[in-house]
Formats: C-alpha cells, sequence, structure tokens
C-alpha cells in the first residue's frame, strides 16, 4: 500500500502550474498523473496545494554540540521540515566545532534519532575554525561530511585557503566560504557601512571586507580547479566578481539570504533592534537590486537561509553586543513567494528550482527533483491562505527575526522525507 498526495497542482517544465497527483511506495515516488486511482492506498487531500521536491537548504545553524539553549538537532530538523525544507546542512561553529569525525559521527547519530529532516554536517576547514592548520579532510570525508567551511569566520590567510582547495580538489570536496577579512573590520560594527550606519553615527562594516575574499578565492579556485562556494553573498560587487568568474569558466557558486533579498538597511528601524543585526549585513538598496539580478540571470545559484537561532536573552543585549544571526527555515519560502513571486520580481518556478534543483545540482546531491524514481522528499504548499509571522509558533527554539507579523501566503502545509510523513498542517 502507497500514499496518494491527491487534489494537489504541480509547476510543468513549462512553468504552469497544473493539477496533478503524486503516488509514493516504497520511499520513493512511484507515480506523478492527473489523477491516481485510490486502490486501497492512503490518500490525502492536498486542497489544491502546490507539491514539490523538499527544499534543500545549504546553510544552517542547528547549534549542537554545545550551545544547545540556541538550537538543537532535534529541535533545527523539525522546523526544517514545518518549513518545507527536507535537507539541511548545517555549519560547523558548533562547540565544539565540527573538526573531527567524532564530532561529525555525533551530529549524524543525533539527526538519525530525531528523525526529521535530512542532515548533513559541513566539516570545519582549519582546527578550531582559528585558520591556523587544517583539519583531517580525508578522515572528516569518510565520517560523512557534505563539504568544508569555516563558516562564522572568514579564511584570513590567502595561503591556508589555497593549500584548503588543493587538498579539497584532490578528495573531491567543495570548499565553502564565508568570506570576510577581519583587517577592514571595525570592532563593534553592526551595520553596513552606508549612509544608515553614518546617519546613527555607527562604524560599519564595508562591502569590500566581503568582495575581497570573494575576488581572492575565485582567483584561487581558477588555480586550483576546487568547486568553490561563497556563504550569504551581500554585496553587489561581489555578485559581480562571481559572474566575471564564472564567465571565465571557473567553478564557483553562489547562495543569498532571504532576507538580503527583502530587506536593506534602510529597512531597519530607527531605534536599530538586535533582530536586525546579522553577518553580512542588510546592505544598500543597490546592493540588494544586484542580488534580485544575480538571481534572474543566473549568476547566484541558490537561496540558503543562514539560520542562526540565538537566545532573547542574548539578543536583548542592545545592537553592538547583540550575537550575529536570525532565524530562517519557518519563514524563507512564505517571505520568498509572496515578496519576489507575488509581486512579479521571480516566477514560482525560478523560486522553486533556488529552493531544490539548483543547490541539488551544486552539490551534486541525489535531492531536489520531483520526479517518477526519485526518493520521496516532498513538500505540499498552501499558496493561498495569508498568515502573519508568529515567531511564537516556531518549531525552532530561535525566535530572533526581522519579519515578525509579516503577512505572508505559500505556508508549507505537509511534509515528506523518504515518504514518512515529518509535517502535517493539512
Ligand atoms: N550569519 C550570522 O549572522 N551568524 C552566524 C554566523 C555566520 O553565518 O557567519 C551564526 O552562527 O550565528
Ligand atoms: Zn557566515
Ligand atoms: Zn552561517
Amino acid at each position: 500500500m502507497g500514499t496518494i498526495l491527491g487534489n494537489g497542482t504541480i509547476i510543468n517544465q513549462a512553468g504552469e502550474r497544473i493539477p496533478a497527483e503524486v503516488l509514493i511506495e516504497d520511499k520513493k515516488i512511484a507515480a506523478i498523473a492527473v489523477k491516481i486511482d485510490r486502490d486501497g492506498h492512503e490518500w490525502i487531500d492536498c486542497k489544491g496545494g502546490l507539491i514539490s521536491a523538499g527544499f534543500i537548504d545549504v546553510h544552517v545553524h542547528l547549534r549542537e554540540p554545545g550551545q544547545e539553549q540556541k538550537e538543537t538537532i532535534a529541535t533545527g530538523a523539525a522546523a526544517a521540515v514545518k518549513g518545507g525544507f527536507t535537507t539541511i546542512a548545517c555549519m560547523p561553529n558548533t562547540r565544539p566545532s565540527i573538526d573531527s569525525a567524532e564530532t561529525v559521527r555525533y551530529i549524524l547519530e543525533k539527526a538519525r534519532e530525531a528523525n526529521r529532516a535530512r542532515v548533513l554536517p559541513y566539516g570545519a576547514i582549519t582546527i578550531r575554525q582559528l585558520g591556523k592548520e587544517l583539519t583531517d579532510f580525508a578522515g572528516l570525508k569518510e565520517a560523512g561530511i557534505f563539504a568544508l567551511t569555516d563558516d562564522g569566520v572568514g579564511v584570513q590567510s590567502a595561503g591556508m585557503m589555497k593549500k584548503a582547495m588543493q587538498k579539497a580538489k584532490e578528495l573531491g570536496i567543495s570548499i565553502v566560504a564565508h568570506c570576510e577579512d577581519d583587517t577592514l573590520l571595525t570592532p563593534g560594527a553592526a551595520l553596513h557601512d552606508g549612509e544608515v550606519a553614518a546617519r546613527h553615527g555607527l562604524p560599519g562594516i564595508p562591502s569590500e571586507s566581503e568582495s575581497i575574499h570573494v575576488g581572492r578565492d575565485i582567483l584561487l579556485a581558477e588555480q586550483t580547479g576546487v568547486h568553490y562556494h561563497v556563504c550569504h553573498i551581500s554585496a553587489k560587487e561581489s555578485v559581480r566578481l562571481v559572474r566575471d568568474g564564472k564567465r571565465a569558466g571557473v567553478n564557483v557558486t553562489c547562495e543569498v539570504t532571504p532576507h538580503h533579498l527583502l530587506l536593506c538597511d534602510e529597512d531597519i528601524p530607527e531605534d536599530l533592534p538586535s533582530n536586525w543585526k546579522m553577518n553580512p549585513p542588510l546592505r544598500s538598496r543597490a546592493d540588494r537590486q544586484a542580488l534580485i539580478e544575480g538571481l534572474k540571470d543566473g549568476t547566484i545559484d541558490m537561496i540558503a537561509t543562514d539560520h542562526a537561532p540565538h537566545t532573547a536573552e542574548e539578543k536583548a543585549a542592545g545592537l553592538e553586543r547583540a550575537p550575529f544571526g536570525i532565524v530562517g527555515l519557518e519563514t524563507a519560502f512564505p517571505l520568498l513567494y509572496t515578496h519576489l513571486v507575488l509581486t512579479g520580481e521571480l516566477t514560482l518556478k525560478t523560486l522553486i528550482d533556488l529552493l531544490t534543483v539548483k543547490p541539488a545540482e551544486s552539490f551534486q546531491l541525489p535531492y531536489g527533483r520531483l520526479e517518477v524514481g526519485a526518493d520521496a522528499d516532498v513538500t505540499v504548499i498552501d499558496l493561498d491562505t495569508e498568515k502573519a509571522i508568529d515567531p511564537d509558533s516556531f518549531a525552532s527554539k530561535g525566535r530572533n527575526t526581522p519579519f515578525a507579523g509579516w503577512k505572508c501566503k505559500g505556508w508549507p502545509v505537509l511534509t515528506m522525507v523518504a515518504g514518512r510523513l515529518v509535517h502535517r498542517d493539512v
């Protein structure tokens, strides 16, 4: 006996939304058709909702081990499936950081126990993410890492980054970079170095602190031939560098977050709430426009949330002292659908591709396609009901979002991972 996702809709290759039903049997997608004979199968009414491949987020902070007050693998994986994400890659800036095979195995075990989204751990590029000594890439690969990154901090030394890329290339592992040159930072800076910071008399985080690493690393990726991926791209100069790198044939990809697509520094409320503080910061209106252009012309390959939960106490410390980061898993799709698709900036097909097949292709993951024979990682989205974002309803422990109260359509109402129902609200 299988399960039919009945009375749904799908997006066809031409980008049209058409009626469809999906049969799931033995953890796989067994059939997709306008109507499927119920024939003793379990039948779920999707009420016209959009049936999509489950979303993939290559940039998530799960905080376990070490900071379980912010998030655990279980709460983060529950937040993921509630947001329609069936695969999430988790960042290594935990305590200890994911710099040993033992920590990789610990995370994989916790993810198995949580039994929600697929969790793919990153390994750190350098031991304790200190930028001094490379980790054991072969050992981390053997333990099952997704890719290598020091996210949370930039790899400061070009020489260290080049060595990492050479070794990663040999082993067939991707290098994923948080691009930030510390020598260009002013201590205590929390906002983009632009007119808004200046008006408040505050020091800023300049765009070049990001883009100088993007440029440096693209040159090193060209030299070494490694697959190089830029995290949370935010500055227009970085977009230009990635575009030029792609044109030159470099194996470079990048991601952008929902918040950098939807917000800019001018939107930050006058009282500068710390839920608007994240790294990289919300940049100028022109940067935001360049990110949207980058999405449209294929320079930007995917959307990733950079889900970064922190406690309310930590965020209450004021703009200068509060940690950087906002949550994203449970708000990404409704925000993007409402503010980019319904406004006519992106088509629904483009948005879905940026959350499914595009990250899958960039990182050679066997997920992200709604097709017969694929693993049944599926999400169903109610595109019609409007609801306000309510942080109190989050499955995540993190409530730190600047989007509280925003009215959105596009709520994920059902999620399956390998044919297992892991979220249902329909
Ligand atoms: N993005 C953030 O503002 N914060 C991230 C770190 C990171 O992604 O660099 C975190 O770990 O909290
Ligand atoms: Zn980062
Ligand atoms: Zn991050």
